[in-house]
């Protein structure tokens, strides 16, 4: 490597002295190569244009720039003909898909333009280059640039004032869905549940094909679309109906979209085409297969907006986004990549039918009750690979003969998985029994063709076994009986000349040689021509030895060459199987899931919740899957919790008193606990002290919830619950400085969204409200979305919360209910209990968590001689009083 290509911090070059841009250049002055490289790059002026040459890929002018910037590489120059001296950076060859990837992580666009002729072919005019890969952050479908646990998504967005369609697709799995739906705040939370690489959109622009950055601004980015995503600017016209929908008509080869579930949705539809075209346009030479596109509905499922993913932990964790911590860390048991992807699919989008979340509830309850099968169903599990993944490469043309191996190794399993669940009653697992024969003879075909660990390169020989191609074997022999030669010749030349240290060795570019050290250079025989000398050692040809090496080279490229002809027919015969092959992986995927939620059940020791049409939750024993699991065996707390068991408009007049009409004078005071006869609260005020368990217990509750609507056990003695149509949850806010929102209208925000969108069939987690302001702003608020929630939506609620005062909206409101996490008080400690009892706390121990903290004595002294004060001329007290 030179020093130009290392991978150093790149130091400040002059500017001055090379070009950086390559408009600015008299193109007859380039040097030919420098001439293709500006034609190639204007082919594809938003992308990084990956230029080989010799050993290296190479950038020049501006991507020169971006490059050495990006990734930290020395920016230096190199000639280009009369012209002088351009802009240059460049990459090893051999890892160009490290580089490759770190860019497309970044947010851009690479085409590589590789060599496809040897130097020594080209024999002095210029090497043929071609484009032989497009990659975007959500075409990707290189093993080492995918997450194995996570789809990578390419999404395609049309709007039409408030109506909206979205396509999304993962070429890596051919997963290809569309959706068409009105609201655009939905298309944000849609998008965000899927956080697609890239985002196609329609635009104007006159940058067409341009890539917008995460974060980058253009006025053409409507104002819906979240600003972290990547956007690849496209021309209207793919979009356009009629173009869109001729492109799935003939991409699926159907008369009518009536059987894509598509054809009265018409943004749907304009959004799957758009997407079809960049597939075509982006990936002409590796053909993408997808599956036929499905058409869903957003309200389906249970709607978890963006907030409450990520406040409930759901797939990585606040405080620093790992995925350790997070609920999949806690629930994924799974023994494949394939499992691991669809684990995370169902926690983002829980279901409401209730028929579907006990189908998969009942392949849990039969894998429990059969250990044996579990377990010999996660031992043969675990031995299946990515057979998703490995699929789409071999359509693509993308496959190596490693991934063949893998894939037969699969396939060559199924059959044993669909002999293990040859009883089984669950639809999940008999999905298994169907494995087509033509699978298993795929399978063997490719064991019995491919060697069992061949190399990664495909044009280097060494991947077709003996015995396939008859002429492939005899095309060995001659390549074995010359190699045979050359060893002989060493013994043969050692004998003649007497030189024992005589040595036969090969380098690329001066072929076969004989090396006789430089001691000896005078005995050599009169048939040897030098060719080269080195400190220790001469070497030479001879006639007859490059005689024989021409043949040796030519039949080994021949060789080469059948045997890659043979390994790409094989591929291709892969990819015409893709169909099949993704519908197991599907069928293996979900039984992984149900598998491994079968074992966490078991491990875990949870109970199947009873789900039903009604509104409440009542859960026996509660837990924290996650924080469960964080502690040593044992230690946590269990809690129950009992809400919203009424029907509305159902049952006797005593059960369903009126409530109070909204904002009407407030009634007077009830009885403020339930009693086991009394209706259950819709809302429950909790109260305790700090880091008493407040917010782990208003999770526990959403999580339990979730869990139970992918069909999961839950952490808990015995659990009822009915659906929710959405969990909301605010939990304290933290500044948004990229908006520029303070902590206080974030807060003010997210409860909006609440209180707008809330039914009564919702779940809404409050985690403080109005701290973020003057107390009694503050508790005005707090108090007054307390009663909203409880009167005019009637949603089932916890609102934790240190304004003693809502403790009195129990008197008041008949669904309204107090709780408080328990501690006991020592002389000069709080034992700290994490239990959540009826009642509710009249304490916050703040000054106290202050003292532990460490604040000094006399401010925690002072601060308790303001509370006694305080606490004798509250007004917000006496204000309250006054209600009863
Ligand atoms: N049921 C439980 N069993 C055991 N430990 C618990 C339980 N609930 C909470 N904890 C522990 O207590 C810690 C504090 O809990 P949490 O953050 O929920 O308190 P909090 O009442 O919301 O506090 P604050 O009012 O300061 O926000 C948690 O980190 C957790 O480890």
């Amino acid at each position: 490597m030179t020093a130009s290509h290392s991978a150093t911090p790149s130091t400040k070059p002059d500017a001055s002295t090379f070009i950086s841009d390559h408009r600015a250049v008299d193109r007859t002055k380039l040097s030919q190569m420098y001439q293709h490289y500006i034609e190639t790059k204007e082919k594809y002026p938003h992308a990084m244009l990956l230029y080989r040459v010799g050993d290296f890929f190479e950038c020049y002018f501006e991507d020169a720039v971006t490059l050495a910037q990006q990734l930290e590489l020395v920016l230096t120059s190199k000639q280009a003909g009369e012209q002088g001296r351009v802009a240059m950076s460049g990459v090893p060859h051999h890892s160009w898909e490290r580089y490759a990837t770190l860019l497309v992580e970044k947010g851009y666009a690479v085409v590589i333009c590789d060599q496809v002729e040897d130097a020594a072919e080209a024999a002095g005019r210029l090497v043929r280059r071609e484009i032989t890969r497009i990659l975007t952050p959500g075409t990707l479908l290189e093993d080492g640039m995918l997450k194995a646990s996570r789809n990578n998504y390419l999404a395609a967005v049309v709007i039409a004032g408030e109506h909206w369609g979205l396509a999304y697709a993962d070429i890596s799995t051919g997963e290809f869905l569309t959706t068409q739906a009105s609201n655009l705040e939905h298309l944000t939370q849609e998008l965000m549940r899927l956080q697609p690489s890239e985002v196609l959109i329609p635009t104007n622009a006159p940058d067409l094909g341009s890539l917008l950055r995460p974060g980058e601004k253009s006025e053409h980015l409507p104002e819906c679309l979240p600003p972290s995503f990547c956007y690849a600017l496209r021309s209207q016209v793919p979009f356009s109906q009629g173009e869109a929908r001729a492109k799935l008509l003939q991409k699926f080869k159907v008369r009518s979209l009536e059987g894509l579930g598509c054809d009265r949705l018409p943004l749907a539809v304009r959004a799957a085409g758009g997407l079809l075209e960049y597939l075509e346009d982006t990936q002409k030479d590796h053909p993408v297969f997808l599956q036929a596109l499905r058409t869903y509905t957003i309200t389906d499922y249970l709607i978890v907006d963006n907030q409450t993913r990520r406040n409930l932990e759901i797939t990585q964790t606040v405080r620093d986004g790992t995925f350790h911590g997070s609920l999949l860390w806690a629930l994924d048991r799974t023994s494949t990549a394939m499992g691991g992807r669809a684990l995370r699919r169902w926690l983002l989008q829980p279901l409401l039918d209730i028929k579907g979340i006990r189908a998969r509830q009942d392949t849990i309850a039969e894998l429990i009750e059969n250990t044996p099968l579990r377990q010999d169903l996660r031992q043969l599990l675990r031995q299946i690979y990515d057979l998703e993944r490995l699929t789409g490469r071999a359509g693509s043309g993308t496959a190596n003969a490693r991934d063949l191996v893998a894939l037969a190794d699969s396939l060559a399993r199924l059959p044993e998985l669909a002999s293990l669940v040859a009883d089984t009653r669950s639809p999940f697992l008999k999905a298994l029994q169907k494995v087509p024969p033509v699978l298993s003879e795929l399978a063997e075909k490719l064991h019995a063709n491919l060697v069992e660990s061949p190399p990664i390169h495909l044009t280097e020989g060494g991947l077709i076994r003996q015995g396939v191609n008859s002429l492939l074997d005899e095309r060995k022999i001659t390549v074995e009986g010359d190699q045979q030669w050359i060893a002989n010749l060493e013994v043969d030349e050692r004998a003649k000349t007497g030189i024992p240290t005589l040595k036969v060795g090969y380098n690329k570019t001066f072929g076969y040689y004989i090396s006789i050290s430089r001691a000896k250079a005078d005995s050599v025989p009169s048939n040897y021509i030098r060719k080269q000398t080195l400190t220790n050692e001469e070497r030479y040809i001879t006639p007859e030895l490059k005689e024989r090496e021409a043949r040796i080279l030519s039949a080994r490229d021949d060789l080469n060459q059948l045997e890659y002809e043979i390994f790409t027919a094989l591929r291709d015969e892969v990819g015409t199987h893709g169909s099949e092959i993704r519908i197991l992986s599907r069928a293996v995927a979900a039984a992984d899931v149900l598998c491994g939620l079968a074992e966490l059940g078991v491990h875990q020791g949870y109970c199947r919740p009873e789900m039903v049409a009604g509104r409440e939750i009542l859960v026996v024993d509660g837990r924290h899957p996650v924080v469960e699991q964080s502690l040593p065996a044992g230690f946590f707390v269990p809690n129950s919790t009992q809400l919203g068991s009424r029907e509305l408009g159902v049952g006797s007049s005593e059960e369903n008193s009126p409530l109070p009409t909204p904002h009407s004078p407030l009634p007077t005071p009830h009885s403020p606990l339930p009693t086991p006869h009394s209706p259950l609260p819709d809302l429950i005020i909790l109260t305790g002290p700090n880091a008493s368990g407040k917010s782990c217990y208003l999770r526990q509750v959403g999580l339990i919830q979730l869990m139970a609507q992918i069909g999961s056990f839950v952490p808990a003695s015995s659990a009822k619950l009915g659906v929710c149509d959405r969990i909301f949850t605010r939990v304290g806010a933290v500044d948004d400085l990229a908006t520029g929102q303070s902590t206080f209208m974030v807060e003010m925000n997210e409860t909006a969204n609440i209180l707008n969108h809330a039914t009564e069939r919702s779940l809404v987690l409050l985690d403080e409200i109005g701290r973020g302001t003057a107390t009694f702003d503050g508790l005005s608020i707090a108090w007054a979305v307390a009663e909203y929630l409880a009167v005019d939506i009637r949603a089932r609620t916890i609102f934790a919360t240190h304004y003693h005062e809502l403790n009195e909206l129990a008197a008041m409101l008949p669904n309204v209910a107090n709780y408080q996490v328990t501690v006991k008080e020592l002389p000069d400690q709080i034992i700290f209990l994490h239990q959540v009892q009826p009642g509710g706390a009249d304490k916050s121990y703040g000054i106290e968590a202050g003292r532990l903290a460490g604040l000094p004595a006399v401010v925690i002294q002072r601060a308790k001689q303001v509370m006694g004060q305080i606490e004798k001329h509250s007004k917000i007290a006496m204000g309250l009083q006054s209600l009863d």
